[in-house]
């Protein structure tokens, strides 16, 4: 049987990954609690495991994969934003193209998404590979997570004090997911990319507009939805939804695992609104991770 062990098990991401991992045939090797964070205890439950899951800040994850180096037949799973856009990392979102799965599966390391990238890379990547969008095609991103995103700091923050009810952040536009959404999504220009958090815990929307006039040839609002329902066709967790809806609730997945794209659009104006809803706990966290567990240990139910 597959062993699994959480570095940072008692985090935000740990504890939903292992919840989930209640339904797989592995065994979750935890650690002393008073000693998760001493670095010769979590070497010896490394040694133990086939794959090693890090649920932890940045610094903290580099420090784990450097203490897990002499340990070849160690799989590791990182959960933190160190490295997404690393050489010899695979990139973890299973439906990134027909042969990432594959590459998940043979991979020594493994890279979980971000959520904001994951809504990002599930919209533009196809329209991007079909030459629908520009690769150069001036991009913004708006977003909202819930509170949960931003860790156990944030919740506490959050179910302390009440609030803020809706905040922008990131307006320095240096947020550290814009290097990942680029290197998947196949941007060559940088997007601008506006987060936000709001007094809500758990789910996400994030929006992109395009002016369908500014691409390149005649796009039509239905040749945005044909690309974009044909690439995920099969997939388990990420679909085309409807967009016959007036309003969209950022919380409308919150505890699942998939992904819902829609394209709204108003072929009179030219205009449409892509969006992607997801938990940011669920396909923006520890559902991919699930995902890509069961790729990396071969388990098929
Ligand atoms: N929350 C989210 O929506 C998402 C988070 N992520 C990523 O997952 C990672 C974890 O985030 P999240 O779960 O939200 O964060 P949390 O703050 O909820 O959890 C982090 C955990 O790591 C522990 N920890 C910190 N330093 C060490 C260390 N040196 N050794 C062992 N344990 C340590 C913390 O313990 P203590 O609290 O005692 O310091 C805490 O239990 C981050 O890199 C984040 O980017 C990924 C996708 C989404
Ligand atoms: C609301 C909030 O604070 N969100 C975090 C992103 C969540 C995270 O740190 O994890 P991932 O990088 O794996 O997505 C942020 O913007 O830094």
């Amino acid at each position: 049987m597959t062993r699994v062990f959480i570095d940072g098990e008692a985090g935000t991401t740990g504890l939903g990954i292992r919840d989930r991992l209640r339904a797989l045939p592995v065994e979750v090797l935890s650690i002393d609690p008073a000693k998760r964070k001493d670095p010769q205890a979590r070497l010896e439950m490394m040694q133990a495991a086939d794959i090693v899951v890090l649920c932890l800040p940045d610094d903290a994850a580099r420090e784990a994969v450097a203490l897990a180096a002499g340990l070849d037949n160690v799989k590791i799973l990182d959960a933190s934003t160190a490295h997404r856009v690393a050489a010899d990392w695979e990139y973890g979102f299973p439906e990134l193209d027909s042969a990432q799965a594959d590459r998940i599966a043979s991979a020594r390391h493994v890279a979980n998404p971000g959520c904001y990238p994951t809504g990002v890379i599930g919209l533009l990547r196809p329209l991007v590979d079909a030459g629908l969008v520009p690769a150069d095609h001036p991009i913004t991103i708006n977003a909202v997570s819930g509170y949960s995103g931003g860790g156990r700091s944030e919740i506490e923050a959050h179910e302390a004090h009440g609030g803020p009810a809706f905040e922008l952040y990131g307006l320095g536009l240096e947020h550290k997911h814009v290097p990942e959404i680029m290197a998947y999504a196949g941007l060559k220009r940088r997007p601008l990319f506006v987060p936000s958090i709001g007094h809500f815990a758990q789910g996400m929307i994030v929006s992109i507009p395009l002016q369908l006039a500014d691409l390149p040839g005649y796009v039509r609002v239905s040749d945005i939805e044909a690309c974009l329902r044909a690439y995920y066709e099969g997939s388990d967790y990420v679909s085309l939804a409807s967009a016959d809806l007036a309003r969209l609730d950022a919380a409308a997945l919150a505890d699942r695992d998939e992904m819902a794209l829609r394209v709204h659009g108003n072929e009179k104006w030219r205009h449409v609104l892509l969006t992607a809803s997801l938990d940011n706990l669920g396909k923006g966290a520890a559902g991919a991770a699930l995902q890509n567990i069961r790729l990396m240990g071969g388990i098929k139910d």
